[in-house]
């Protein structure tokens, strides 16, 4: 992924850029809601002239209460007029209430369901991008989570303030300043002059605001992070009694918070206090103005109240104008790196074509070079065949690249150089999703999900029978174990020890059923019984199938059928045990090395005296 400038270092203009392109991706999404918009725009528009009845109601209150004061009998005009005026805001105050409902409804409705459709969308979008993406080092989980739940939290706050909050007062601002123009020119000029000014101060208050808001976010990451690396480095912080060190290191955070957040707040404060004082300036004007083309003879008292109520609706949406910058600043930092994750095309996995029907499993690697997207090169010039029914064991120190052989043959990355045969036919015009329904894959550690045993083995085949799953089960020797539990299938299987969550994962497997099974270290984060427990698992496995295991148990290397000797991303060596032992190369090293670790000699006095 290509960096790209932070947006605050955009100019105007190319931040005008940035923010018609989000708009234009945005009204993609909002495609299916043209009518619920097309709604709140109308109830917009009826609730601005609607807001505006207030002022005439008390520019004819005041001109006919002054004139009925002229009269000997002023109380029933009074009484009329009182009761004309309580029926009209009452009904104005029903249709507003209505209006608002509506208009707050509908944009709370489009806002959710955008919110909803931009996490759906990513989320799929990000289930079809290849391997490669997740180990890039700027998408590890957590940084790629925050910029997903920024993103979309930005764009909807983006969307809910114009539909709920600005829209309507802005379509208020409007409505009121052709009012005031129409009543009178002049007035109308004193608005229109404190809208630049305004703009003007919330521009300065926003750009002012931003590098704290940055250095906010910043501080509220670090806050979460600090607390995530927290909870999981629990054990080592407890073992080491190193409490007081870490609470006086989140100290130190929360206090640079606190203190940013006053000056934020200071300042904010300021600037609404100015903002606060130019609108008086302008009530004052107005009313000055207003009082001299009475004395003049020009207008009606009432003029007064009636051009203060519509400055009023003028300016209040104006002193909301620092939000809307804030809004569309968030937009500019977040929005840009999630449509870069949601329209990174390269990163889409390329399926291929060709459908496997039945795979036999002969599988040869001709001149394979590959080079990490980090840059590491992790195999050079590879070649070696791999034949079907046959258990073939790749070996080497760690580092050496069978893990990255593995990757390549699943398909989660493409050879740099050379290619992969499967029967015969290059691995890429497989049909990923059709190939790898013909391969299981057991790691060290697999994933267990969240969720009930039987759920966990179903994965396998979702459309497992009980008895399927059981029969799994039992090939997975974890039956009895699962029978014994109070919830037997129906228990919770991220409770289960490592063992046995290990065993989980080869039932798994045998619901599968794959003719080709890759075994990447399966034993070497369990404890020797539990290793010893899954070992016949392991052996049912191997029968009638095809078999790469990676290991660096001594046991389950010489029960191989084939050796694959590989040495700093090279294949070194290839041949049986026997053949490779005898050989006395770089097998025979490891062996040796492999076998003197596990002190034989004592062993074997151990077990000859007892
Ligand atoms: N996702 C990755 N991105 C970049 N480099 C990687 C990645 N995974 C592995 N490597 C590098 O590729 C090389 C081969 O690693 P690989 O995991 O294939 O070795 P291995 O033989 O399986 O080792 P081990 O026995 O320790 O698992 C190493 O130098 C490793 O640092």
């Amino acid at each position: 992924m290509p960096a790209k400038p932070a947006p605050t270092s955009l100019n105007k203009r190319e931040r005008g850029a940035v923010l018609w392109s989000i708009i234009k991706k945005l009204s993609v999404f909002a495609k299916p809601y043209h009518s619920l918009i097309m709604a709140t725009l109308l109830l917009t528009v009826v609730g601005s002239f609607a807001a505006q009845v207030n002022a005439f109601v008390l520019r004819y209150t005041v001109d006919h209460l002054t004139e009925i004061l002229k009269l000997s009998e002023p109380w029933q005009e009074g009484a009329k007029l009182l009761t004309t005026i309580s029926i009209v805001l009452l009904l104005k105050e029903l249709l507003y209430a209505a209006i608002s409902f509506g208009q707050r409804y509908f944009g709370e409705k489009i806002r959710i369901n955008l919110s909803r459709d931009l996490s759906q969308k990513v989320v799929a979008r990000i289930l079809s991008y290849r391997m490669g993406f997740y180990t890039h080092p700027d998408n590890d989980s957590g940084k790629l989570q925050t910029r997903i739940d920024l993103g979309v939290s930005s764009l909807t706050r983006l969307v809910q303030n114009f539909f709920i909050d600005m829209l309507p007062l802005f379509a208020n601002a409007i409505v009121a300043l052709v009012v005031m123009f129409s009543a009178n020119v002049w007035v109308g000029m004193v608005g229109l002059v404190i809208v630049p000014i305004y703009f003007y101060i919330s521009q300065k208050q926003a750009t002012r605001l931003q590098g704290f808001r940055r250095q906010m976010r910043h501080y509220r990451e670090s806050k979460s992070e600090q607390i995530i690396s927290l909870i999981n480095a629990i054990t080592v912080i407890k073992s080491f009694v190193r409490e007081p060190i870490e609470a006086q290191k989140h100290f130190a955070i929360q206090k640079e918070m606190t203190d940013n957040q006053l000056k934020t707040r200071g300042i904010g404060f300021g600037y609404d206090a100015l903002k606060s004082f130019i609108e008086q300036i302008g009530v004052v004007a107005i009313i000055i103005l207003t009082a001299y083309f009475v004395l003049d003879g020009q207008m009606s008292i009432g003029m007064i109240m009636f051009h203060v109520l519509l400055f009023q609706n003028v300016a209040s949406p104006i002193r909301q104008l620092h939000r809307i910058y804030d809004e569309v600043n968030d937009a500019l930092t977040y929005a840009e790196g999630f449509f870069d994750i949601l329209e990174d095309d390269s990163q889409i996995e390329v399926v291929g074509g060709v459908n496997p029907a039945t795979v036999q499993g002969d599988i040869e690697l001709q001149h394979v070079d590959f080079v990490y997207p980090n840059g590491n090169q992790a195999l050079q010039d590879v070649s070696f065949r791999i034949r079907r029914n046959r258990i073939t064991a790749l070996v080497g120190l760690s580092g050496a690249g069978k893990s990255t052989i593995i990757n390549l043959l699943v398909k989660f990355y493409q050879p740099t150089q050379g290619r992969i045969l499967l029967d015969g036919k290059d691995l890429q015009d497989y049909d990923t999703h059709e190939l790898r329904q013909q391969i299981g894959l057991v790691l060290q550690k697999n994933h267990i999900f969240g969720g009930t045993i039987e759920e966990n083995i179903r994965y396998g085949d979702l459309t497992a029978s009980q008895a399927q799953i059981e029969q799994a089960a039992i090939q997975a020797s974890i039956h009895e174990q699962i029978n014994q539990l109070p919830k037997g299938y129906q228990s919770e299987a991220k409770s289960l020890s490592g063992g046995q969550q290990q065993r989980i994962a080869l039932a798994r497997m045998f619901l599968k059923n794959p003719p080709i099974v890759f075994l990447d270290e399966p034993t070497a984060s369990l404890d020797a019984i539990a290793s010893q427990q899954i070992k016949r698992s392991l052996d049912l496995i191997k029968q009638n199938r095809t078999v790469i295991i990676v290991s660096h148990n001594i046991a389950q290397i010489i029960d191989a059928d084939d050796l694959v000797v590989i040495e700093q991303g090279r294949v070194v060596e290839t041949g049986t045990h026997d053949e490779l032992y005898r050989k006395q190369g770089k097998y025979y090293e490891i062996f040796n090395a492999m076998s003197d670790s596990l002190n034989l000699d004592k062993i074997t006095q151990t077990l000859e005296n007892h």
